[in-house]
Formats: structure tokens, C-alpha cells, sequence
């Protein structure tokens, strides 16, 4: 839009709602105020003070240090506490680190990537505006922007948010349990992003929930060159924050509601270790379907609705046995997968590790070869009859999707999801850019 590049002497640009600006122009005492008519990049929603660098030329550790610090004093400004339809932590950290998967998400043969550049009036985007710029529980990483933007491009600047929000969440798990890891990204960080003011092309690159495992191939390993276990490490970013009707269409938490403010593997022992049921045309509208928790341990006035997207679940199951029909909530329940579970042995360490015992629920875990009361107590009790394997989605003693060996693995060991998280976030965050290491 030129009126943005030439908006010069006596002009101020604002940030209006989404990705619309406010123009002011004075000319002696007349004042003209307008909205820019086309989508605006962040690059011109976050307000500084003077120039904005759109690539930082260097950076320090104490520099990254300095920009975590204020991150984290507004994530720590709000109320840590969550009830199941209230999480201000989550919500916040979940928008900020969304912010940056839906930057880097768009990477494609050399273009796009973690160079600070989203339509915000996409459909795909709602809601990130707020903890962008206009204020989510009234504060904003824009609040902290403008003290950095003269030196740091936009682009580095939401990565290292991104860090930010996760290393705070991640504090949560390593207070309550000193042999948790803790997480270090600092160490690994590159600067050097230029941001992007442009970016129509990104439009329809977002991957869409309903294409399930087809749009994690297309994106993550086609486009952005991850492995499927890699694919399924950054995905574990969804314990975190939740879905809103008012923004994509869906609802719920990944997890309880007190889960999604914790930086942990419970995305993955939430995929193995509970029970999963199609939802179909979520809040009546048809082109959303997702899955709900139907197990033993469902309580979404207690805990918060629970929910997961085809594409998270696609990674371990298929809808069928021989794992050749990727899972689609749209048309289960009519193709006799009415719920996804996985056996119990499958997922022992996990259990006892990080979920107090319970298995789909329950701490009374049926038997090993006791298939009908697993699956009772995962699927609904009214599903404990010797014909009932047919609403199993896939079989339970080996399901079929292209990551299940991964997704197994990380809901039963969290450092080794932390490890490849670690590698598929630096490949995510640096796709496009050839970048430096902090100087000490
Ligand atoms: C196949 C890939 C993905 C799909 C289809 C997907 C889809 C979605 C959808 C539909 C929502 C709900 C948004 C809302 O209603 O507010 C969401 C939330 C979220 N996504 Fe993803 N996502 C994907 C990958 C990623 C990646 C790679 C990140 C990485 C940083 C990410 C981070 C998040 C976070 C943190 C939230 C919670 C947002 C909040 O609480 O405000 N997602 N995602």
C-alpha cells in the first residue's frame, strides 16, 4: 500500500483493528483521518520510537537476555491462576508462540519463513493481533518492541519472544519437579532475520486442520524439510494455549486448563494415553471437525474441554488397520472409527511418569490382553462388547500413523522430545536465513 511508504511529515500511522492501519495526516489545522484499504504487515502495526532495523547487524547475550526479561515481566504481570475456561498465562503465551509457527509456517522454496510478515486479516490469523499489538489482557509484545526496535528486526524479535513465553512456561513443570529438564534456547539462538513488509503470497500456505496428515507433509516436510519425527516434536508446541470458536473456528484446550500454561510433553501422552471422539460441525459449522475427549477421565466442566485437530492426531492413527486412509474427524464416525486409543503398555512409563497412574482416566488399568475394558474405559462404557474392535481407529496394538513410533517415544521420555524439539525449532526459526551466533 504506498500510502504506508509515503506516509512522511505530518503523517502518523496507528495501529487500527487487525492488519488495518489508522493514517493520520495534518496539514496546517486540517486533520485527515483514514484506514489503509490493504492488509498491513506487523512490520507497520509495532509502534518505535525511531527507525526500525529490519535486520539486526549485531547481538548480544545480554542483548537476548534484556529482550526475555521484558517478554517475561509482562507474562509474569498476569494472573497465573486457570479455572476450565480461563487461563490468561496460557492464552498469552499461547498467542505469542502461535505468532511466531504461523510466521515460520509459511516456507516455501526459498521464500517466507521467520521474517516477521502475516496477513492479519487472514482467517488464519485471528486473534493474534492482541497479544501482537492491539493488547490481549491489555498488554502486548509491542510494549517491549519499542525499546529494542532500533537495533533488532521484527523478524529475530518474535523468535526470541517465542523463546521467551515457552522458557517461562517451561519454569511452571521445573518448579513443581526438580528432575525435570530445564530448557535452554539461548545457546542456540542465530540473529540475522530481515522482517518482511510483504508477504500476499503467504496467503493459503497455512496448513488446514481438516487436510489432516496430507497438510503436515505438504508443510512441515515437503516445504519446510523436517523429518514426520521432527513434524511431530514441533507440534508438542500445542500443549500450550488453546482453540477459540471466535478465532479458528474450534474449541477447547490441548489439555486441561491448567496444563496449557506448562511447557511439557503432556501433548503426547494427552495423543496416547486418552480417548478420542469425532466432533463433528463444531459450534454448527460444518467446515470444522475436530476430536473431543471421550474417555473415563472427560470432565469439561472440571478440567476444560479437551480436544485435538485431525492433523494432531493423524501422526499416530490412521482411520483404518492397514494405516492406508488418514484420519478425518469429518467422516469417522461414519467409516466405524468412533474413537482413537492405544493399548496401555504402550504408554506404562508415561502414565506412571507424568499422568499419576491414569490411563484413559482411570487408575485402574484393565489387564494387558483385557482389549474390551481398555476400551471401555477409553472409548465409553457402552463400547464393551466383543463387536465393538469395529469403532477402534486403527488397531489399539499398533496404530498406523506416519509419526506413532514418535509420538510413543516423546509421551514416554520428555527429554527425548525436548532434544528433537530443540533441532526442528532452530530448522523452523532459520529456514530461508543464513544467520550468527550471539556474541558473548
Ligand atoms: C499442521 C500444523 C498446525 C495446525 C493445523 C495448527 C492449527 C491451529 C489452530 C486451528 C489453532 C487454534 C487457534 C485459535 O482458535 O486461537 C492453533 C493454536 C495454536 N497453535 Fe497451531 N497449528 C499448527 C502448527 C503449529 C505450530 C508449528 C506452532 C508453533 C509455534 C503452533 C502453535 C500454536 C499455539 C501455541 C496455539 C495456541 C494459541 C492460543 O492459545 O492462542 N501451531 N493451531
Amino acid at each position: 500500500d504506498d500510502s504506508l511508504e509515503t506516509c512522511g511529515a505530518g503523517c502518523t500511522l496507528s495501529a487500527g483493528s487487525r492488519g488495518l492501519l489508522q493514517i493520520e495526516k495534518t496539514m496546517g489545522n486540517q486533520k485527515e483521518t483514514t484506514t489503509s484499504t490493504t492488509w498491513a504487515s506487523p512490520y507497520y502495526m509495532m509502534t518505535c520510537p525511531g527507525t526500525q532495523a529490519m535486520t539486526t547487524q549485531s547481538m548480544t547475550e545480554a542483548d537476548y537476555d534484556n529482550i526475555t526479561a521484558e517478554i517475561q515481566a509482562l507474562y509474569n504481570s498476569l494472573p497465573s491462576t486457570c479455572t476450565p475456561t480461563e487461563c490468561p498465562q496460557a492464552d498469552w503465551a499461547g498467542c505469542v508462540l502461535r505468532m511466531a509457527g504461523h510466521d515460520f509456517m509459511d516456507y516455501k522454496d526459498g521464500q517466507g519463513g521467520a521474517d516477521g510478515c502475516v496477513d492479519l486479516t487472514d482467517a488464519d490469523n485471528l486473534g493474534l493481533a492482541e497479544c501482537l499489538f492491539t493488547g490481549e489482557f491489555g498488554i502486548s509484545i509491542a510494549d517491549a518492541y519499542q525499546h529494542f526496535c532500533q537495533s533488532v528486526s521484527l523478524a529475530d524479535f518474535l523468535v526470541i519472544a517465542a523463546e521467551a513465553v515457552m522458557s517461562a512456561s517451561r519454569q511452571h513443570v521445573t518448579l513443581e519437579d526438580s528432575s525435570r529438564s530445564t530448557i535452554d534456547f539461548k545457546s542456540s539462538f542465530k540473529f540475522g532475520r530481515t522482517t518482511a513488509k510483504t508477504c500476499e503470497w503467504a496467503h493459503g500456505r497455512l496448513p488446514n486442520p481438516e487436510n489432516s496428515c496430507s497438510a503436515v507433509q505438504e508443510t512441515f516436510v515437503e516445504s519446510m524439510g523436517l523429518t514426520w519425527g521432527q513434524a511431530a516434536a514441533l507440534m508438542g508446541v500445542h500443549t500450550l494455549g488453546r482453540a477459540q470458536i471466535a478465532n479458528s473456528g474450534y474449541n477447547g484446550w490441548w489439555s486441561s486448563a491448567l496444563m496449557s500454561r506448562k511447557f511439557n510433553n503432556d501433548y503426547y501422552v494427552s495423543i496416547l494415553a486418552k480417548g478420542w471422539g469425532p466432533e463433528v460441525a463444531v459450534a454448527g459449522n460444518a467446515q470444522k471437525n475436530q476430536w473431543k475427549r471421550v474417555d473415563a477421565g472427560a470432565n469439561e466442566t472440571g478440567l476444560g474441554k479437551e480436544m485435538m485437530l485431525n492433523t494432531d492426531l493423524c501422526l499416530a492413527f490412521t482411520m483404518d488397520d492397514a494405516g492406508t486412509v488418514e484420519l478425518d474427524a469429518a467422516t469417522a464416525a461414519s467409516a466405524e472409527c468412533k474413537c482413537t486409543w492405544g493399548v496401555p503398555v504402550a504408554v506404562s512409563t508415561a502414565t506412571t511418569k507424568y499422568e499419576e497412574g491414569r490411563f484413559c482416566g482411570s487408575t485402574n488399568i484393565p489387564g494387558s490382553s483385557n482389549f474390551r475394558q481398555q476400551r471401555a474405559i477409553c472409548c465409553g462404557e457402552e463400547f464393551d462388547g466383543r463387536s465393538d474392535a469395529a469403532i477402534d481407529c486403527g488397531l489399539p496394538i499398533d496404530p498406523k500413523g506416519p509419526a506413532y513410533e514418535s509420538i510413543k517415544k516423546f509421551a514416554n521420555n520428555e527429554d527425548a522430545w525436548l532434544r528433537v524439539f530443540k533441532a526442528a525449532w532452530r530448522t523452523a526459526t532459520g529456514n530461508g536465513f543464513s544467520l550468527r551466533r550471539l556474541r558473548s
